[in-house]
């Protein structure tokens, strides 16, 4: 039988619907059953269009027994276009039992929605139950069931939702909606292949028909199936099913041709048909079109339906879906700790009384930062005498005992900024350590007190510090133990036994303030650490600030004679890149291989630290000291090695970066430069006018004479000797040995040697320029009148001047030597004085040294007669011949004061050098005084030794370094003006301790 495609046939519209918009909502799972995946379809998804509109059952009825449509009393399975169709286009009504509602899932397949709202239309398969075994003949024409109205104009144009059914309160499309299959319960209809909508099977029915059935029942099954997207691989594998795979897929995801396209495949009635219900819509329908609403697409979440042993369960569509639990995590419930928590609630529960919140008051901070301290009734306390004195000058810093609430100063430090008118520096308390995790130097002992090894501590024993330091100052509470005080000037610290004045008022107890500070321990406390350097290994910074010339850290180890010293380099130590060995006192060491952190500050020729040795208790101890400037935090601390490096082979390129960086780790080779700072003197000396002026030309003539004088030989042998050795440096350095360059005489006779060759040479060069001076200094013979011996001293101080030579720092009362390494002779450390001191003659005055008369030693320019005496101490040693690959780091240990920690002293070199500490007057609670022969003020100033008018204190000074030069020449054996000074003065002459 021809098909005759003038309309569009119920088939046409069902396979458009199918292939458009439809989901599948099939009661079954195709997975589970094969039969029934393959049992259903919707008789138009057939590729080709059937004759009729009628379902395929009815076509093929049609097709075989050729039933009149008219004669069907109901199709078996009708494809309905649902929706509220005009009465006239749909077949009478039949209640569909049950009904399969279609539902697109609109949730799972958005594209297929899409689709649908270009349909516009859901479909309902309906499968009627029961169904007749034989479709009763209606009589009708087959041709008039072409027009049968099996489409809905509506349901495709989208209009369906406002129509009739819906508001005559069918809920039809509610269930179609709701309606779904649920695989699950299906499952047992899914095993049995005829179950559910394949009932009509049952009917026995014939072949074709029952083959109709299935084939309905597959593609409805495909499409009703919530998996229909998802062809498993058995409904691939069936050929039988492979149209309805394809079919499946474009159901799923493949593009659908539009509304358009498939009208014009219909008929031209049929066309017409539908052209004529969407022109009916209105405009603004029709742009509505394709929202959500009006192609009826269901975003809610979709209730199932469902088929169960063949019996339709409907689901309460109120009834609200439960969400789906989150699993549930087991939590092990202590039971007593449950039935405790219940009580505790039930308690709670019980109505108790009600609580009263109190209004909350907050609390202010009212006095300020300083909260709690209260400013000291006597603000006098803790002072200084001088901090005292100058408080009471200066009325306005007295409290006027009105406490100030608003913003106190630091209550007891602000006081002190104010008096020693410091400027104020914020943040000067603040701690700022290095943040964890920085590299650590390999594990090693620490020690923080020193420790006498061997010989070492008789050796001390035997040292005249030991006696010496117990000897008592006499500072009044007025001066407090300050600059003057002559344990700090002999670098002795005070204490109990040594001082009259108590904790508080004594300033020289840096070792005492250093243990305070540091017992707690703290980052701050210890205020430095060490850490990692760029180029020169580890290093130590600050990691607070420190006032200038305060104590930092002690550098403690092993006290080791010479000979042990010498032993670890050549067995323990030969193998180390590095040496922590310090030269400390006459044939003493410290090794701080095992010591404190202080033997990884490192070398720079700009230092802004000093090590200083001193003597407390009786016992030697060395410690950092900030140099002339406060140091800040994060600060590199460093300080001038003077290192010795013994050979050519140890010598170090030094990496310090500072300007006047001497190149090497080593001693200054240029530290003495003869002519120039002469000739500068005497220039500026010209200039000076008056009494200066005068004492200058003085001294000039008496040099002059001095030079003539008897006395002359023993003047100028030491300064002659020093002037050798000043003038051989820079003169050939190349030609000589590093060791002489660097001015190392070193300790054994073969090095003794060239020194005396260098005085022979430099004692003319200190004639010539003596003499070029002198006949300079016109009209000042007048000073020729004076004695030979005064001739003499004046002549020292003149050769000194101007061969750069020992001078003292008067104006800051500090005088000295510079380092001296253990084995840099005393000619060195003469140099080395001269060169730091040499810079402040347009303040000096007259070099003590010039008390000596006959014949002044290497320490008679050196006049802080018991610091100056240590260096020379040293250099009489002799010392057992080193390996040539000891280095020892040999640091200037001995020279700088340690100044009251309110008065810091402030004299320093402008290149950062160290300054000479200054001599104190005679100690008169010594037990030798040195009054008695320490020439008076009168012929110091006759000697032009004194300004008139200097000060006391300056006037106590000379004394000292007087008194020590005349030590030294008294230790010699040579006599001299001042035969005893100190006893703490021990000089070293010829090879032989002395004391004084
Ligand atoms: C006492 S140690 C100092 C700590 C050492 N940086 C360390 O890491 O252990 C002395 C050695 O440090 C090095 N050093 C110190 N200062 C230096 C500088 N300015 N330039 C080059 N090397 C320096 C030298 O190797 C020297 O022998």
């Amino acid at each position: 039988m021809a098909a005759i495609p003038a309309a569009p046939t119920m088939a046409d519209l069902g396979s458009l619907l199918c292939e458009s918009s439809f989901t599948s909502s099939t009661p079954t799972d195709t997975t589970d059953s094969p039969d029934m995946s393959a049992s259903s379809n919707c008789a138009s998804l057939s590729p080709t269009p059937p004759t009729t509109v009628s379902p395929d059952s009815m076509s093929l009825a049609s097709e075989q027994d050729i039933p009149k449509p008219d004669s069907i009393p109901a199709p078996s399975i009708e494809a309905v276009v649902t929706g509220n169709e005009p009465k006239e286009l749909l077949e009478p009504e039949r209640e569909p039992k049950p009904e399969l509602d279609l539902e697109p899932q609109a949730e799972s397949q958005p594209h297929e929605a899409s689709r649908q709202s270009t349909v516009g239309a859901d479909a309902i398969v309906v499968a009627e139950q029961p169904l007749p075994a034989e479709p009763p003949s209606t009589g009708r024409p087959r041709r008039s069931l072409n027009s049968l109205p099996v489409y809905n104009i509506a349901r495709l144009a989208g209009t369906d939702v406002h129509g009739r059914r819906r508001s005559k309160g069918d809920t039809v499309l509610n269930k179609k909606r709701r309606t779904t299959l649920d695989a699950g319960l299906v499952t047992g209809a899914d095993s049995s292949p005829n179950a559910s909508i394949s009932s009509p099977a049952k009917g026995g029915q014939p072949a074709p028909e029952q083959a109709g059935a299935s084939d309905a029942k597959r593609s409805i099954s495909i499409l009703n199936t919530p998996k229909s997207g998802r062809i498993t691989k058995k409904s691939v594998a069936s050929p039988a099913s492979a149209h309805l795979t394809r079919r499946a897929t474009r159901l799923s995801g493949a593009s659908v041709e539009s509304l358009a396209t498939k009208l014009s495949a219909l008929s031209k009635r049929g066309k017409k048909a539908v052209e004529k219900g969407v022109r009916g819509l209105s405009r603004e329908l029709r742009r509505l079109q394709d929202t959500n609403e009006f192609a009826h697409i269901d975003t809610r979440p979709v209730r199932y339906t469902v088929w169960s042993n063949g019996k339709y369960i409907e689901v309460n569509p109120s009834q609200p879906i439960p969400a789906p639990e989150p699993p549930r995590k087991k939590v092990k419930v202590d039971e007593k700790a449950a039935k405790e928590e219940k009580k505790t609630a039930t308690e709670k529960q019980e109505p108790s009384a009600p609580v009263i919140k109190k209004p909350r008051t907050k609390k202010w901070l009212d006095k300020g930062l300083y909260a709690g301290q209260e400013p000291p009734a006597n603000v006098f306390k803790g002072l200084t005498a001088q901090e005292k004195k100058k408080l009471a000058q200066a009325q306005d810093l007295i409290p006027t005992g009105k406490p100030n609430r608003v913003l106190p100063m630091p209550m007891y430090t602000g006081l002190r900024i104010l008096l020693t008118e410091r400027d104020f520096k914020l943040p000067f308390d603040v701690c700022s350590p290095l943040p964890p995790g920085q590299p650590k130097p390999a594990a090693y002992r620490t020690m923080t007190k020193n420790r006498f090894v061997g010989d070492a501590a008789s050796y001390w024993k035997k040292t005249p510090h030991f006696e010496d330091s117990a000897s008592k100052c006499v500072c009044t509470p007025v001066d407090g133990c300050g600059e003057d005080c002559q344990n700090r000037i002999m670098l002795y610290e005070c204490d109990e036994t040594n001082c009259s004045l108590g904790r508080a008022q004594c300033n020289n107890r840096a070792f005492q303030d250093l243990q305070e500070r540091t017992k707690k321990g703290g980052r701050y406390r210890v205020g430095v650490e060490v850490f990692k350097t760029g180029d020169r290994g580890y290093g130590v910074r600050s990691n607070r600030c420190f006032e200038a010339n305060q104590i930092i850290m002690e550098y403690t180890g092993e006290i080791i004679t010479d000979e042990e010293c010498e032993r670890r380099m050549n067995e323990v130590y030969k193998d180390n890149e590095c040496y922590y060995l310090m030269s400390f006192d006459q044939n003493m060491i410290i090794d701080a291989t095992t010591g404190s952190i202080a033997r990884f500050v490192n070398h720079s020729c700009s230092p802004n630290c000093r090590m200083i040795k001193w003597i407390v208790a009786g016992q030697p101890r060395m410690a950092l000291f900030a140099g002339d400037r406060p140091l800040m935090t994060g600060e590199e601390l460093t300080y001038d090695y003077n290192f010795d490096p013994f050979s050519a082979k140890n010598v170090q390129k030094c990496l310090c970066g500072s300007p006047n960086c001497r190149g090497v780790l080593g001693p200054k080779p240029k530290e003495v430069k003869p002519p120039k700072p002469a000739k500068e003197d005497k220039k500026k000396g010209r200039k000076r006018k008056g009494v200066k002026a005068v004492a200058k030309a003085a001294t000039k003539v008496s040099m002059k004479g001095a030079l003539k004088g008897s006395a002359k030989g023993a003047a100028t042998k030491v300064a002659g000797k020093a002037k050798a050795s000043a003038k051989a440096a820079p003169k050939s350095p190349t030609k000589r040995k590093l060791k002489d360059a660097f001015e190392f005489d070193g300790d054994d006779e073969e090095t003794a040697k060239p020194v005396k060759k260098r005085k022979i040479i430099a004692a003319t060069g200190v004639k010539r320029t003596l003499s070029s001076a002198s006949l300079k200094a016109k009209g000042a013979a007048k000073g020729a009148a004076m004695g030979a011996a005064k001739g003499a001293a004046k002549g020292v101080g003149k050769i000194k001047r101007t061969m750069a030579s020992v001078s003292v720092a008067t104006k800051k009362k500090t005088l000295g030597l510079t380092v001296a390494s253990k084995v840099t002779k005393a000619k060195a450390a003469l140099k080395k004085t001269t060169a730091a001191t040499v810079r402040k003659t347009t303040t000096t005055k007259k070099t003590p040294a010039t008390t000596t008369t006959k014949k002044p030693t290497a320490a008679a320019p050196t006049p802080a007669a018991p610091v100056a005496s240590r260096p020379l101490i040293q250099t009489k040693i002799v010392f057992p011949p080193r390996s040539p690959s000891l280095t020892i780091v040999a640091a200037g240990v001995t020279s700088a004061p340690q100044p009251a920690s309110t008065t810091p002293t402030s004299a320093v070199a402008p290149t950062g050098e160290l300054s000479t500490p200054a001599p104190s007057a005679s100690n008169p609670g010594s037990k030798t005084s040195s009054r008695k022969v320490t020439p008076s003020r009168k012929v110091m100033e006759a000697r032009g030794l004194l300004d008139v008018g200097a000060s006391p204190a300056l006037e106590r000074l000379v004394k000292t370094a007087a008194a020590a030069s005349a030590a030294e020449n008294a230790g010699s054996g040579e006599g001299g003006e001042v035969k005893k000074t100190t006893p703490r003065i021990k000089v070293v002459s010829k090879g032989g301790l002395a004391k004084v």
